[in-house]
C-alpha cells in the first residue's frame, strides 16, 4: 500500500512537470514591449560600435559626459508639436514628481552647462568652448501597434560656445571620420544640409511673424511622410499662413541649389547664404566636400533648432535619415540662462547604422575569443593549473579555465575551440614536475606543421611573457 502511494506521488509529479513544461515558463522570457537584449554576440558588435563612436570623439578632442536617464518632464516641454515630446515615456513616480524617461539627451546637456554656468556665476568663459560626447540610452512611448522599438542608444556631439559655423563644420566632419572608421564611403552615404535661418528670411519676406517660424519648421519636417499638398494644407489650416506663401516655402523647399533656393526665396545673397556658403567652402577645403549636399527640404524635426541642420542619408534611398542634428543657440536662453549660448550639436542612433553596414556588408566579424583556455591533466593538479591561470591574468592575458579535469585531451580541445581560444596549457604532473606547462597554439598553424612547431613546454616562470 504505502509503495503504491509513493509510486502514485511520482507519477502525479510526472503528470505535474509535464503539464507545466507544455504551459511554458512561469514568466515571459522576453524583455518588455520595444526593448532589447543584447545577448554577448549583440554586445560585442555594440561595443565595437560605440567603440568608433568614442575614437572619433577623441580624435576631435570631445569629453565624455553622462546624466540620469531619468529627468524632469519639464525639461522637454516644449509644446511645438514635436513627435519626441509627444511620445515621451512619462510617469508619475511615487514622490508625485513628474519624471520621464529621457527621449533625447540635449535638454540634460543644456542643464547640465547652465548648471556649471550658474557656479561660475552667470560667467562660463572659461569653459568655453566647450565639447562634450556622450551614448544615451533615449526612450519613447510608443503604441504597440506600431510595432517600433521604444529604446534605443544615440551617440550625441555637442560644441558649446562657438558662434561661427566652425562649430557645425567640425560636426559634420566627426560624422564623416566616423563613417570613415567604419568602412563607410561619400559614395554610399550623403549628409544633407541646410538652415533654417534660410527659411526664416523667407517666412520673414513672407510676413510671416517670428513666434509662427518653429511650428513651422515642424510641419515642414513632416514633408517626406505627408506630402506638400498636406504641409501646405497644414501650414494654412493649423499655423493660418496665407495659402500662396505656404506654396512659395513649399516650392523653395524643392529647390536644388543653394542659389536656386535664395532666388525662390527672395532672400539673395544675405547673411544666413554667405554663411551657409561658407561652410561648403570649408569643408570642400578641409576635403570632406564631396559628403555634403544641399537640400532646402530638410528642417530636421526638433523645435530648438535655429539655424545650419543636417541629416546623414543613405545614398541608395533604402534607409531612413543615419543621423541628425543642427544649431540651437535658444535652448540655454529657455532653460533661464541670463544670455544667449550659442550650441550646435549632433544625434547618431545604432539602428540604422546596423542596418547601414548589413546592406553594405561591412558589418564585422566580432567572435568570442581569449588568448588561453587552461585544462588540468587531473583533479590533483587543478590547484596547479588555477596557479598557471592567475600567472596568465597578471599578465593581462584573457584566461578560460577548462573546469573538467580530464585526461581524455579532446575534450579540453573541444572546450578550447568553443572558448575561441588562441592556445591552450596544458598542466600535467610530468611537464609540472620539471618546472615546464605545455602550451599548444591552436589558431597560428598549418596542419603539415611539425608538432614542435604547434606547442612547446615554457617554464612556469616565463608564463604570460
Ligand atoms: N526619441 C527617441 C527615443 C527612442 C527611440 Br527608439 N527613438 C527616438
Amino acid at each position: 500500500k504505502e509503495k503504491g502511494k509513493s509510486e502514485k506521488k511520482k507519477d502525479d509529479k510526472k503528470k505535474d512537470d509535464k503539464k507545466a513544461a507544455a504551459k511554458g515558463p512561469a514568466i515571459s522570457l522576453d524583455p518588455p514591449s520595444g526593448t532589447r537584449d543584447f545577448f554577448p554576440t549583440e554586445m560585442r558588435f555594440r561595443n565595437w560600435l560605440f567603440g568608433a563612436f568614442k575614437e572619433t570623439a577623441r580624435r576631435y578632442g570631445f569629453q565624455e559626459y553622462d546624466a540620469p536617464v531619468l529627468e524632469h518632464e519639464e525639461l522637454y516641454k516644449r509644446k511645438a508639436g514635436e513627435e519626441i515630446t509627444e511620445q515621451m515615456y512619462n510617469f508619475i513616480d511615487k514622490d508625485g514628481a513628474a519624471v520621464t524617461l529621457r527621449p533625447e539627451m540635449t535638454p540634460s546637456l543644456a542643464r547640465m552647462v547652465l548648471s556649471l554656468m550658474r557656479a561660475e556665476t552667470g560667467e562660463m568663459s572659461a569653459l568655453l568652448p566647450l565639447k562634450w560626447s556622450s551614448i544615451p540610452q533615449c526612450w519613447r512611448f510608443e503604441t504597440c501597434q506600431r510595432g517600433r522599438k521604444r529604446e534605443h542608444y544615440q551617440w550625441n556631439m555637442d560644441i558649446v560656445g562657438i558662434t561661427s559655423i566652425h562649430a557645425e563644420v567640425e560636426l559634420l566632419s566627426a560624422i564623416t571620420t566616423f563613417f570613415e572608421l567604419v568602412g563607410i564611403t561619400s559614395k554610399e552615404v550623403g549628409i544633407k544640409v541646410n538652415s533654417r535661418k534660410v527659411l526664416g528670411a523667407v517666412l520673414k519676406n513672407a510676413g510671416v511673424p517670428d513666434e509662427r517660424f518653429t511650428e513651422t519648421c515642424i510641419v515642414i519636417d513632416k514633408q517626406d511622410k505627408i506630402g506638400p499638398e498636406a504641409v501646405v494644407k497644414e501650414l494654412t489650416e493649423n499655423i493660418g499662413l496665407e495659402k500662396a506663401v505656404a506654396e512659395r516655402i513649399v516650392n523653395a523647399t524643392a529647390a536644388k541649389t543653394l542659389d536656386e533656393f535664395a532666388a525662390l526665396a527672395g532672400v539673395g545673397e544675405s547673411p544666413e547664404v554667405i554663411e551657409l556658403r561658407q561652410l561648403f567652402t570649408l569643408a570642400e577645403e578641409e576635403g570632406f566636400g564631396d559628403w555634403l549636399i544641399f537640400d532646402a527640404s530638410v528642417v530636421r524635426g526638433l523645435a530648438y533648432y535655429t539655424g545650419v541642420v543636417f541629416e546623414g542619408f543613405d545614398r541608395a534611398g533604402v534607409l531612413r535619415a543615419i543621423c541628425g542634428g543642427g544649431r540651437y543657440d535658444r535652448l540655454l536662453t529657455l532653460y533661464g540662462s541670463p544670455k544667449e549660448v550659442p550650441c550646435a550639436g549632433f544625434g547618431f542612433g545604432d539602428c540604422v547604422i546596423y542596418e547601414l553596414l548589413k546592406e553594405k556588408q561591412v558589418l564585422p566579424e566580432l567572435p568570442h575569443k581569449v588568448d588561453f583556455v587552461v585544462a588540468a591533466f587531473n583533479q590533483d593538479m587543478m590547484g596547479k593549473a588555477l596557479q598557471v591561470a592567475r600567472l596568465l591574468r597578471k599578465a593581462g592575458k584573457s584566461v578560460d579555465v577548462y573546469a573538467e579535469a580530464s585526461k581524455k585531451v579532446a575534450k579540453a580541445f573541444n572546450y578550447a575551440d568553443r572558448a575561441g581560444a588562441e592556445r591552450i596549457a596544458f598542466v600535467a604532473p610530468d611537464e609540472w614536475s620539471k618546472g615546464l606547462v605545455r602550451i599548444k597554439d591552436l589558431r597560428n598553424f598549418k596542419p603539415t606543421d611539425p608538432d614542435e612547431l604547434k606547442q612547446k613546454d615554457v617554464p612556469i616562470n616565463d608564463l604570460g611573457n
